[in-house]
This record gives C-alpha cells, structure tokens and sequence, in this order.
C-alpha cells in the first residue's frame, strides 16, 4: 500500500474554509499539555482551522501555546463536564489529557448520543469506553480508536500471544465497525479483516504525548477530504517519520512530542517526491 496513493497536495486555491475545521475534545487539571500538543499537531497537519474545548483552567495556557488554536472552554475549572458546542466541526479528536472524572464520564456519554461527526478516540476517553462497553454502539461507523497496548488490554481483555492480540482486535474492529490504529512498535492499523502494518518510526518516540500528538495529526487529516483508514495510515506513516527524519539532529534521548510536531513538514515534503519505496506493508 502506497502512501503517497493517500496524500493529496493542497490545491493552490484552497483557503482555511475548504481545508477542513478540527476540533480536539480533552485536557484537565495538570494534563492540559495533552490537549496542547494535539490541537497543535492538528494545524500542522493541515486542517484549516482547530479549536480546542477545554476545563476552564486551561485557557491561558491553550491561548499562549498555540494563537492559531481558538478555545471554547467547559464551565468547570479543571476539568470537562459538559460537551457542548454551536461550531460545525469536519472531524473531532477526543480523550487527551481529558481524565477520569465521573461528570468527564457523564459528559462523553451525553456527547456521544448526539455526535455524527467522524470521531478519533483516544487516551482517557478510551478508558471510559472500556468501563461502559455498551457506549461503543454510539460510536460512528469508522471511528478511529488509537490504543497504546494497555488501552487496546482494557477494551479486548488479556490475551496470551501477539496473534491473539490481533485477532481479538480484528472481531472487535468487525462487531463495533471501528479502525483501531494498535500503537507500538511497529504501529498496525486494524480495519476489519485488513492489517496494516506502519513501515517508519523508532524508538525516539517512546517519549509523552507522542500519542497525544498522533491523535491531533489524525484528526487533522480526517477533517480534510481523507477517509477514516487513510487517515489513520497516513497519520501514522507521518508521525514515524518525523521520528526518523529526527534522528540526526536529537537522537533517540532528546526527541520530544513537540519534535513531532516540528518535524511533520518535513515529513510531508518526502511526499511531494517521486520516492516509490515508502509505505505500508
Ligand atoms: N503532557 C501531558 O499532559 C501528558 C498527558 N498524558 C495523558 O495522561 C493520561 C494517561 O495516559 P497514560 O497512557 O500515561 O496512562 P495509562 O494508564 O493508560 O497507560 C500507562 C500504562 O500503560 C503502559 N504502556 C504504555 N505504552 C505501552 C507499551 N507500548 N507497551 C506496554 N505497555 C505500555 C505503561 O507501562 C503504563 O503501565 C492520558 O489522558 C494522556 O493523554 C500523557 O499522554 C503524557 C503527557
Ligand atoms: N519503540 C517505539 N517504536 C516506535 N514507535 C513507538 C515506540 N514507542 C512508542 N512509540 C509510538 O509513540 C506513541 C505513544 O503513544 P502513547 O503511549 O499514547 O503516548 P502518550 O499517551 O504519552 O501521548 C505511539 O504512536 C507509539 O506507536
Ligand atoms: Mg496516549
């Protein structure tokens, strides 16, 4: 599978309303770096316009870190309580750095009997799920769901191999309709019966919020025109990349999350090539 197949070029004169709005749904007291980190990886993936919502605690910190974000905040101090919002957003990304919290529980449960919008769940909110597994009926069909292997243990239960691992993973992508972006080493995209397997990254990424950066990036792309699957290929292809493009200047030990994010341009421009050999397996 090609990725450069999946990548589509901005087109000269598209502009912030045709390049699709991200909305990134998390962070709590303490944990607003997550949130950060995602709504930012979103604008460098090239989603036109993002928007955070966030506790109210949040704010001065989301608005210092990232202008180009806007802020829509809950009417909780530190954490989320109530997902409401009158923006339309093309895609949402939720569960970084969102917690725990019973009213952040009650809050998703609320949210997801309503939502229609193509979804990528992820950390905290992905927790929730698994203690409320009735709530996955809510959830669109090919949503994007992104465990690291503890959350991905959480929602199919212990298994005892790796190959029982993928193929508790694939009947619970089937029964639920769901893409499960596997995180790891490597990362493997599970839609149905197909597997994916990602072909970059290394160990430089096993640093925080590596994943909360990957949630953004995905929900970027899935809020321009990619599909779910494409986005969670080309999300992760991107995001190893950065990772190796990364090595010679930071090594494995000083990459951080942010270089993700600092490095996603450079990640993309390989794309502009005619490089043949790059992809998934
Ligand atoms: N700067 C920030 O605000 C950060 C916030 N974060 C947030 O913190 C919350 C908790 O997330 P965590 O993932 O730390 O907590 P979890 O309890 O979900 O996961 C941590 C556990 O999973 C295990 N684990 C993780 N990756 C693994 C792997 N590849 N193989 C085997 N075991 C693995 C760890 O050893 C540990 O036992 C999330 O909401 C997350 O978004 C983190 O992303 C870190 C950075
Ligand atoms: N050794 C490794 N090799 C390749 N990728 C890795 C490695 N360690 C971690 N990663 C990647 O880093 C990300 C970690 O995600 P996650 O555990 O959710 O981090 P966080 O919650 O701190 O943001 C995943 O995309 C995972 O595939
Ligand atoms: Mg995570």
């Amino acid at each position: 599978m090609n990725i450069q197949k999946i990548y589509k070029p901005v087109a000269a004169q598209a502009h912030k309303g045709t390049q699709g709005h991200a909305l990134l749904i998390g962070g709590s007291y303490g944990k607003i770096g997550a949130i950060t980190l995602s709504s930012k990886a979103a604008l460098h993936a090239g989603a036109g316009l993002v928007t955070a919502f966030i506790p109210k605690c949040g704010y001065p910190i989301l608005q210092t870190a990232n202008p180009e974000v806007m802020v829509i905040t809950d009417k909780v101090q530190e954490h989320i309580s109530c997902i409401e919002f009158t923006i339309i957003p093309n895609a949402i990304g939720i569960g970084p750095g969102i917690g725990q919290e019973q009213e952040t529980q009650d809050a998703l449960h609320q949210f997801l009997q309503t939502n229609k919008t193509p979804l990528v769940i992820d950390a905290d909110a992905l927790n929730i799920l698994s203690q409320n597994k009735k709530w996955l009926e809510l959830l669109p069909p090919q949503t994007i769901l992104t465990p690291h292997p503890k959350e991905l243990e959480r929602l199919i239960g212990k298994t005892q191999s790796d190959e029982e691992t993928i193929q508790k993973t694939i009947t619970f992508s089937k029964e639920h309709q769901l893409i499960v972006v596997k995180k790891g080493a490597p990362t493997q995209i599970i839609d149905g019966d197909n597997v994916y397997e990602n072909t970059t990254g290394n160990q430089a990424l096993a640093t925080a919020g590596s994943g909360d950066v990957l949630t953004g990036i995905i929900t970027g792309l899935l809020a321009q025109t990619y599909t779910p699957l494409e986005a969670a290929q080309l999300g992760a292809y991107l995001h190893g990349l950065t990772a190796d493009l990364a090595l010679p200047h930071t090594g494995h030990e000083s990459f951080v999350a942010s270089n993700i994010i600092h490095f996603l341009g450079k990640a993309f421009l390989t794309l502009q090539g005619n490089r043949n050999e790059i992809g998934f397996k």
